[in-house]
């Protein structure tokens, strides 16, 4: 596994790899790796000859300081689970190294950002598209992969691959969780022990309301059920849920046939913010 920290060294490395003919899968990463970052690299190891993982804090996407001074930070260990997954290049810049200048850059997703994680984290989406954006540019990948965890930045990453015409695929995976139902994240290392006790509520919250979708339960009293739920846990703190269009990401008043639903929440558990969703046929 080639480690590069240099965006021309990546350029390079890419160019390279697609002169001889090879497919490049890219897995974009904050690093802290978990069984659903692997699942990624195994997805586009099965895809592609060269895997390119990136491993970069993105202080772009960061609207709280503090989340972005404490967001677990462990190269060498992410190294060693890497290599084995089947990733061929690690590249892992330095934040001058991505961005020379500070970036100026604006994105407006209009609609698509306007709600949850693009409401409730100001500015966030800009920093992931921006990084992203330049992601591409270096690695030039035939196909990038990304988490259906993050169903948001899913949706965001679609829109600008539409927009730039980007020519790459997105392929997105579906949510590896914890035997109890936790989806896995880096920021769970964060978590005391009470906390990931009460942690796997957030799932449970997810199934209960994805039944009562399925049963025909309004859209309104799924999200009373739910918000009631979560402020069942006194270490819980909701931020938001909701019950939205799994595709345009509005929240619904009714559900629409042939559409699907995602329901998604963002809580605080001990300063720690969580988010996950699941996707349910309405
Ligand atoms: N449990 C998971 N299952 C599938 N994909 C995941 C999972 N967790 C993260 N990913 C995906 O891995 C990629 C990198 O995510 P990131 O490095 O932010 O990890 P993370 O665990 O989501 O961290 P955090 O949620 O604390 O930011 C994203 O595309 C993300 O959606
Ligand atoms: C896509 C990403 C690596 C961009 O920094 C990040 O938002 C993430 O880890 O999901
Ligand atoms: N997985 C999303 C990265 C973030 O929380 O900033």
């Amino acid at each position: 596994m080639q480690i590069l920290t240099t965006a021309t060294g990546l350029q390079a490395y890419t160019e390279q790899a697609r002169q001889t003919g090879k497919r490049v899968g890219l897995v974009p990463t904050m690093g802290a790796l978990h069984a659903g970052h692997l699942q990624l690299v195994q997805a586009a190891r099965t895809d592609c000859d060269e895997v390119i993982v990136s491993l970069f804090v993105n202080p772009t996407q960061f609207n709280n300081a503090e989340d972005f001074r404490l967001y677990p930070r462990v190269p060498e260990a992410d190294a060693v689970l890497l290599e084995p997954a089947g990733c061929t290049a690690l590249f892992v810049p330095s934040v001058a190294e991505m961005y020379p200048l500070p970036t100026v850059l604006r994105f407006d997703f209009g609609a698509l950002e306007q709600v949850m994680e693009g409401a409730h984290r100001p500015g966030h989406f800009n920093g992931v598209a921006t990084v992203v954006s330049k992601l591409f540019h270096l690695a030039r990948p035939h196909r990038a992969y990304f988490g259906q965890k993050d169903w948001q930045q899913v949706a965001v990453i679609r829109q600008l691959v539409a927009d730039l015409s980007f020519d790459l695929e997105i392929v997105a995976c579906p949510t590896i969780r914890e035997a109890d139902g936790l989806a896995m994240s880096s920021r769970n290392l964060r978590l005391d022990a009470a906390a990931r006790a009460a942690a796997p509520l957030l799932h449970r919250v997810l199934t209960e309301a994805a039944a009562q979708v399925r049963d025909g339960v309004m859209p309104a009293q799924v999200r009373a059920a739910a918000e009631a739920a979560l402020a069942q846990e006194p270490l819980v703190t909701p931020e938001y849920f909701e019950v939205a269009d799994a595709q345009t990401l509005q929240p619904l008043a009714q559900y629409v046939t042939g559409r699907n639903v995602v329901l998604c929440l963002a809580a605080h558990l001990g300063g720690v913010r969580l988010i996950d969703n699941v996707v349910v046929a309405a």
